[in-house]
């Protein structure tokens, strides 16, 4: 690998996909501002700033291959991370997630990555897709880099897992924070991923096999899945819409103490999740349009979808949908509902 061509470009995501070869094995370098550059398999790279400041950064993208304006804003951290022209304060790791699906331009190639976290990638048939041994490798990577950090004296975990949702959105900007097993949930997150033009969270009641319950529940890290805007593909996205979760991120990995806006509660909506409605039927269907954006809402008893066996009704009024989706594999996610609550 020239190391050299990385540093004078920066082009790592780029050479992850035409060249995985090239980072089979694992290496390491140092940039001329001391920071030790780490990348351990294609589209898995972190950076560790001479002295870091505390923080354990992760930031994942490509889970899904088609929701590519998140991979967009990581490769362009990556390069100037690279080039120099952006330096670290805190550790960072960067995950492409799934590099062969960002060549189709598809969610995914056999299975659903974000279903295969916290060990579910061997359960069931094992490691039998390209989707499983990547998860697991991130999984593995994950563990790697904070345990790393902990040697360090690092005091602080987090994991933002990038994403774009398929159908547009009420709310366009939202997150999933995960299920915290009874602690709390903390107002100075939402502070966070505010600034980043998030105002929308639902608040998981269940543990999941999401990426981001996986940090979360085995790390400790304030972790989230956050939807940033709507699929599109690469290069077609309008960045301007993004430019304010780039920014963000871009000062919460150099920035030593992040200065943020006040926090408002009256500006965010917090929602919990009513039901998780899984297809289990291969006649499974939703009962709107298939344009219904996400947080639409519907009245009490309003039959939201039906399969053989099963009714689905919306149990509270103003009850809403959010990640409708009558394609998925039997016994997946088909459509979250959630309700207004506060934290
Ligand atoms: O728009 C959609 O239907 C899916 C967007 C997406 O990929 N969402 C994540 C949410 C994960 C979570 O619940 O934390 C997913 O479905 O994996
Ligand atoms: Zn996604």
């Amino acid at each position: 690998m020239s190391i050299e061509l990385l540093r004078s470009h920066g082009q790592f995501l780029s050479l992850s996909r035409q060249s995985p070869a090239l980072f089979t094995a694992p290496f390491a370098f140092t940039l001329d501002n001391g920071t030790e550059v780490e990348i351990s398999a294609p589209g898995i790279i972190s950076f560790t700033p001479v002295s870091p400041k505390g923080k354990d950064i992760v930031l994942s993208s490509g889970v899904h291959g088609n929701e590519t304006a998140p991979i967009e804003i990581c490769d362009e951290l990556v390069q100037a991370l690279l080039t120099e022209t952006l330096t670290a304060s805190h550790r960072v790791l960067f995950l492409f997630g799934n590099l062969p699906a960002m060549d189709l331009g598809e969610r995914f190639v056999e299975e659903n990555m974000n279903r295969l976290f916290s060990g579910a990638h061997s359960s069931g048939p094992g490691l039998v897709n390209q989707e499983r041994v990547r998860a697991k490798e991130l999984e593995l990577a994950v563990g790697h880099f904070y345990r790393q950090g902990e040697k360090l004296g690092q005091t602080y975990r987090c994991h933002y897992d990038l994403h774009t949702a398929i159908r547009g959105s009420k709310n366009e900007k939202f997150a999933v924070y995960p299920f915290r097993h009874g602690q709390p949930w903390k107002q100075s997150q939402l502070q966070f991923l505010f600034a980043c033009g998030v105002n929308t969270f639902l608040l998981s009641n269940s543990p999941t096999t999401t990426f981001s319950y996986f940090s979360s529940n085995e790390f400790g890290a304030d972790a989230f899945t956050v939807e940033l805007g709507k699929v599109a593909p690469f290069g077609q996205n309008d960045m301007q819409r993004f430019q304010q979760a780039r920014d963000t991120l871009l000062a919460l990995i150099s920035q030593e103490a992040l200065s943020l806006p006040e926090y408002n509660p009256d500006a965010v909506l917090v929602y919990k999740i009513n039901q998780i409605i899984n297809r289990t039927q291969e006649d499974f269907r939703l009962n709107f349009a298939d344009d219904a954006p996400n947080f639409t809402d519907f009245p009490k008893g309003y039959l939201l979808a039906e399969e053989t066996g099963a009714q689905y009704f919306a149990e509270q009024e103003g009850e809403a949908i959010v990640f409708p989706n009558a394609k998925v594999a039997l016994g997946q996610r088909a459509l979250l509902t959630v309700v207004p609550t506060s934290i």
